[in-house]
């Protein structure tokens, strides 16, 4: 059976951020993610992850300005230098948390970019990150998100143009980061996606749809998904990334699920 974290961001939101890792060990996750690292110093995190025995799964690379509506800079040709540091930035948090696995956001894309502009940086971009991550035997993902609920705009909105970036940069440490709920909403056919694309894939997430709440809540059959993703072999981390219903203490009844 796959391993479940938790994530940080939408879980276990009742307490304080830096309490929410007692409350991911006591509720029986042994991983945690969550959206960013950099408002914390990494000592105060990496003990935090230690004092609870909890593996740090994955976190993002810096978004630009998250407040202000960016979702990632990827592919913006005029924040090329800024992305680099960004890596850079990532890399000693990384480091710090023995994390194995960043996220890059690919960004939302401004109407007025040229579409093979936007692409080729973020073919550069990719290559350029997963080249200094690749020294510290550390995985790029990238995420497809939902551009028709969450994210209008967002540059890579499905499993097929994440593959095609795979395929251009072409490096052993870039894979697919495959969000169940984002996947329901632009493709469905989950399964049989994640069985094709299964060597690509480095990570997994998962809410229900519609809502993004737990499992349970919506049209997804996370029984039939938890048990296959066992039969095909997935051996990675599962990450739980919903907005509880009610309370996260109610919305963990699927942990059945996966005995
Ligand atoms: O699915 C999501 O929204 C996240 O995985 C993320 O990192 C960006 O919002
Ligand atoms: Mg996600």
């Amino acid at each position: 059976m796959p391993q479940f974290a938790a994530n940080l961001s939408m879980l276990f939101t009742e307490v304080p951020f830096m309490e929410r890792f007692e409350q991911a060990r006591l509720a029986g996750f042994t991983g945690v993610e969550y959206l960013f690292p950099y408002e914390w110093p990494a000592a105060e995190l990496q003990q935090a992850l230690r004092t609870n025995s909890l593996t740090q799964v994955l976190f993002n690379l810096p978004p630009g300005d998250w407040g202000g509506g960016e979702r990632g800079i990827a592919c913006l040709p005029d924040r090329v230098e800024e992305f680099r540091e960004g890596v850079l930035q990532a890399i000693e948090y990384a480091r710090a948390l023995e994390c194995t696995r960043v996220n890059c956001l690919a960004g939302l894309k401004p109407a007025d970019l040229d579409e093979d502009l936007a692409w080729q940086t973020l073919v550069e971009n990719v290559r350029w990150a997963a080249k200094q991550l690749e020294a510290e035997g550390i995985t790029l993902c990238l995420e497809a998100i939902n551009s028709r609920v969450d994210m209008p705009g967002f540059f890579l909105d499905t499993s097929a143009r994440v593959m095609r970036l795979l395929e251009e940069v072409d490096m052993d440490n870039v894979r697919l980061q495959y969000d169940l709920y984002h996947m329901q909403i632009m493709e469905g056919d989950l399964l049989r996606t994640v069985e094709c694309l299964l060597p690509w894939i480095g990570h997994i997430q998962f809410a229900d749809n519609p809502g993004r709440h737990e499992p349970g809540t919506g049209e997804i059959n996370f029984s039939n998904v938890f048990r296959e993703l066992d039969n095909l072999g997935y051996n990675g981390w599962l990450s739980a990334e919903y907005r509880p219903a009610t309370t996260t203490a109610e919305s963990l009844g699927w942990f059945q699920l996966t005995s």
